[in-house]
């Protein structure tokens, strides 16, 4: 089964790479608007920050090539205190739309109580537990936002919000819409660089949440090869 592998960033993107080591430009696969960087079984593409590139990138990639049997959204995240400590690897039970909706006088409206769209999308439950127990991740609701969370007040808001928040990122919902528009099912995998919070930037641990990046796709080869076609209608 061949994975599209959507990261936000080239760092991010060779993360995942580096697990199967370098790619050289022969492995380098052209498609409009980004190169796919070929490594093991993974097509692993740096389709820019935040939603809107991210689901761009992703659909383009899917309508390039017919074969792929799995998309994961991968790359660094924010980590809800006493959930997802920095250093950690989240898998995505539920990926949200964390601010899509309104602002009303008795708070935040999901568009759909509003009557339309979607705020969620179930990845397959069999293959997240088995990513999880294979990469020692902890599983809960990753939450696309639009903007990093930087303030106490926010996150609080957010976790009332969405009790089961484990981590934040821009780009899981974008990808998993590009994958719900051409049937196949969406992943999601963080690695905790910082608390989601006051904004600390300096505090980041980039560097060892892209290795423990590496480290997951080092694993996941064959969960993904032992994926059966009876798992893959579990969701
Ligand atoms: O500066 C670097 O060296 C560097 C290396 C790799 C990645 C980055 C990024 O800034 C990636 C941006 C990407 O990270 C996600 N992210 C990370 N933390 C949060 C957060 O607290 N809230 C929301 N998103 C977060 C996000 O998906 C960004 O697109 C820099």
């Amino acid at each position: 089964m061949r994975v599209l592998v959507v990261t936000a960033v080239p760092a991010e993107r060779d993360a995942v790479t580096r697990a199967f080591g370098a790619v050289s430009e022969a492995r380098v696969h052209h498609v409009p608007g980004a190169g796919l960087h070929r490594a093991g079984p993974f097509d692993v593409l740096a389709g820019g920050a935040g939603p809107a590139a991210a689901a761009a990138s992703a659909a383009f990639a899917l309508a390039s090539d017919g074969g792929y049997g799995l998309v994961i959204s991968a790359g660094i995240g924010g980590g809800f205190a006493g959930v997802a400590p920095v250093g950690s690897l989240v898998v995505a039970d539920r990926i949200g739309a964390a601010d899509l909706g309104a602002e009303t006088a008795t708070g935040f409206v999901p568009v759909t109580e509003l009557g339309f769209g979607r705020t969620w999308h179930l990845p397959p439950r069999s293959l997240v537990r088995e990513v999880a127990a294979a990469t020692g991740a902890l599983t809960g609701d990753i939450l696309t936002v639009s903007t990093v969370t930087g303030s106490a007040d926010r996150a609080a808001a957010l976790l009332a919000a969405h009790p089961a928040a484990a981590a934040e990122a821009m780009e899981g919902f974008g990808v998993a819409e590009a994958a719900d528009r051409i049937g196949v099912p969406a992943l999601e995998i963080r690695a905790v660089s910082n608390a989601v919070g006051p904004r600390d930037r300096d505090a980041w641990r980039i560097g060892d949440a892209l290795a423990a990046l590496t480290e997951a796709f080092g694993k996941l080869v064959p969960v993904l090869e032992g994926w059966t076609h009876h798992d893959r209608h579990d969701s």
